[in-house]
């Protein structure tokens, strides 16, 4: 699968017209249509149509197409699915994911809709949000449920409700999931996203939590507002300094391999595979920052 940039995945409520047809102006790297918790229950089927009609009918370029649909334990999940795997998204997000069963049932569905229109099996990915603690507790067996799982992401607003707690501008009381989530994605090879970040007009509480988790090594984060989305792109973005290191870096192995060499030392400092791939990280995301 194209190795994609997910730093920013930007919800956008399934119920707006006006949104779903403008969203992607916006440079998000991911759109996350939302068919779940942004609904009332008055307009699930609406919404999911609204949707459909939606990814069928506008050009949404190279943009990455999420759905959120409803859990299958909601009435609206199975016909959600089989909505968006005829809409042709490119991933379909498991909310309130808690065993690698909730994925494998979700799967089940995708692949006999696949099958139904004649689309290769397996094209639809998939993705598992973790948003309880007993998601956290099984988050390895969730990586790992299935081929098509491209990310795993942490939904804290609903987690902190299960934890009997509440959200704190440190984010202290994430770290434990934050954590396994990262882990358990890392371990499966997939995209590990953060949560959302409610209060839309506190720029620098935003930034702070940027910060944080770009720190802890999340690839990107889940937004819910166009504004969010240059803060995370300029945190993320390499410096100029780095991308000279990470230039330095890959031109010294690409000279060391000539020779035969798989390690070498720049300016008395080993670099070896993993020195490499962060060199090669940091350069994707200046490309795509256009630095
Ligand atoms: C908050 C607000 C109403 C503010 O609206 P406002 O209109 O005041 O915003 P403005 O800034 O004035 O808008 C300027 C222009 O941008 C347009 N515009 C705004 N937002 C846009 C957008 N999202 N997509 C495209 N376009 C957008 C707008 O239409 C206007 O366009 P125009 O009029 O043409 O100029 C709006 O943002 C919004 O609805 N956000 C999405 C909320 C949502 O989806 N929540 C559910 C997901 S979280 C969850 O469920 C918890 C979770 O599950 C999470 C997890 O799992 O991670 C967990 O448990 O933690
Ligand atoms: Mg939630």
């Amino acid at each position: 699968m194209k190795k994609r940039l997910r730093r920013t995945m930007m919800y956008v409520p399934g119920s707006n017209p006006g949104m779903l047809a403008e969203a992607h102006i916006y440079g998000a790297d991911s759109l996350m249509f939302d068919l779940e918790d942004s609904i009332s229950l008055l307009e699930k089927d609406s919404a999911r149509l609204l949707v459909y009609n939606a990814v069928k009918n506008i050009d949404y370029g190279d943009m990455e197409i999420v759905v959120r649909i409803n859990g299958l334990d909601s009435p609206y999940g199975k016909n959600d699915v089989k909505a968006m795997v005829r809409a042709g998204v490119d991933v379909i997000r498991l909310p309130k994911t808690e065993t690698a069963k909730d994925i494998l049932d979700v799967e089940k569905i995708i692949e006999e809709t696949e099958k139904e229109i004649g689309m290769p099996v397996g094209t639809i990915k998939m993705m598992a949000a973790i948003e309880s603690a007993l998601g956290v507790i099984n988050a390895q067996e969730i990586a790992k449920a299935s081929p098509r799982i491209m990310g795993i992401a942490i939904g804290a607003e609903d987690f902190v409700t299960n934890m009997k707690t509440k959200r704190s501008p440190e984010g202290i009381e994430l770290l434990y999931a934050r954590s396994q989530i990262l882990v358990a994605a890392r371990s499966a090879g997939i995209y590990a996203l953060d949560t959302v970040y409610s209060d839309i007009n506190n720029e620098e509480g935003f930034r702070r939590e940027v910060e944080l988790i770009k720190q802890l090594g999340f690839d990107g984060k889940s937004i819910i507002n166009p504004k969010q989305i240059a803060p995370v792109h300029e945190i993320y973005a390499p410096t100029e300094k780095e991308i000279e290191h990470s230039k330095k870096v890959i031109n010294a192995i690409e000279e060391a391999e000539k020779k035969g060499l798989g390690v070498v030392s720049l300016k008395g400092k080993m670099i070896d595979k993993p020195i490499v791939e962060r060199a090669q990280r940091i350069l994707e995301l200046a490309k795509a920052s256009e630095m």
